[in-house]
């Protein structure tokens, strides 16, 4: 079948859902073209099937694909951002990186090198999990092509920086501590955010401490809001290259039931969403989007959580790359209403 995708300032962009039914086709990160359809991709969309390292819940090895089918009604014009994140930039679907699933070794060199690979050309990459043991091979990417140790942002009910599992380094509990062992972390400029949960022991908060993490809980998102979240984790931040992951357990289970390790008392989807166009301006080198386990989803509630985060997370690269100093700009839901209603986007009126 032909495919009338929508065009703009050169870019390839989704398939036309006003031509094509939405939930026709083969699925692709919002209907956008494939790797193999454009000459360069400015921003790529990859999975990572992987969930070797699960400590829980299996079956995150489907994330991907089910973040791509839930993706379909993803709409070209971003209105919280005023920008239409597929015109500015060319943004493509690479497909699924081969990773071995019986050798956690072995998946962890294959991820690296498919990141490196595909960022070889100065792309940024948003990975969709898979589970969070990726990250630490996707951050020693990030940090390789930024030549210097990163700042992170890492949404989590969870730490993740935990030591070893049934004696196993490499884990979806372990690899932010890995990280800051290699030391391709930047560990002025690292926060968890949306944590909270049981722990093993006093102990977890005294290493994360000392491995130079702040810590954003769920509860401080409740009590301070939106806005000051972002402004503390702007100013810890600044314009270093950031990485961005985000396990989409961070969210309440009531907005993201499709995980393996599930926590109540977690931030809602619209918490998140508000947070990340906060961001505006940062200087965002990757991202990913981990631990969403289809077979535990209802209605796709979690398949959506997930597309839609990992639009934000592109209309924030593609928001970079227009022209003009875009850092600490208001923006969002949120900010407009807080009375900045001369940031709101035309079309919106009080
Ligand atoms: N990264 C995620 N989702 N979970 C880590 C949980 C590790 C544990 O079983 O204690
Ligand atoms: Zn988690
Ligand atoms: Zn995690």
């Amino acid at each position: 079948m032909e495919e009338l995708r929508i065009e703009a300032n050169g870019n390839l962009g989704p398939i036309d859902s006003s031509r094509i039914p939405r939930y026709a086709g083969a699925a692709t990160f919002a209907r956008l073209p494939r790797l193999d359809q454009v000459e360069k991709a400015d921003v790529t969309v990859v999975g990572v099937p992987f969930d070797t390292g699960v400590s829980y819940r299996p079956g995150a090895r489907f994330g991907a694909n089910h973040v791509r089918e839930a993706s379909r009604l993803l709409r070209p014009y971003n209105p919280a951002w005023d920008v239409s994140p597929f015109e500015n930039v060319q943004v493509a679907d690479a497909g699924d990186m081969a990773v071995n699933p019986f050798n956690i070794n072995e998946a962890i060199e294959t991820i690296q090198q498919n990141a490196l690979d595909l960022t070889a050309d100065g792309s940024k990459l948003v990975t969709l999990g898979g589970d969070h043991t990726i990250a630490l091979p996707l951050l020693r990417a990030a940090a390789e092509r930024a030549g210097e140790p990163i700042a992170m942002l890492h949404f989590d009910a969870h730490l993740d920086t935990w030591d070893t599992y049934f004696g196993a380094e490499y884990t979806h509990g372990t690899p932010f501590r890995r990280a800051v062992e290699e030391g391709i972390l930047d560990t002025e400029a690292i926060s968890h955010i949306g944590t909270r949960g049981p722990l093993y022991g006093k102990k977890d908060l005294d290493d994360d401490h000392r491995f130079g993490f702040g810590i954003v809980t769920s509860a401080d998102v409740y009590y301070q809001g939106v806005l000051e979240t972002v402004e503390k984790v702007r100013d810890r931040i600044g314009r270093r290259p950031l990485y961005i992951s985000i396990d989409i357990d961070v969210l309440d289970p009531a907005h993201a039931p499709g995980t393996g390790t599930p926590e109540a008392g977690g931030i809602t989807s619209r918490e998140l969403l508000e947070i990340i166009r906060g961001f505006r301006g940062m200087n965002l080198v990757g991202a990913d989007v981990v631990e969403i386990a289809p077979a535990y989803d209802h209605a796709e509630i979690t398949g959506v959580s997930g597309s839609h985060v990992a639009y934000e997370l592109v209309t924030l690269m593609a928001d970079s790359a227009l022209e003009g100093d875009r850092f600490g700009a208001p923006n969002g839901y949120a900010a407009q209403a807080l009375g900045q209603k001369d940031h709101r986007p035309a079309g919106f009126n009080a």
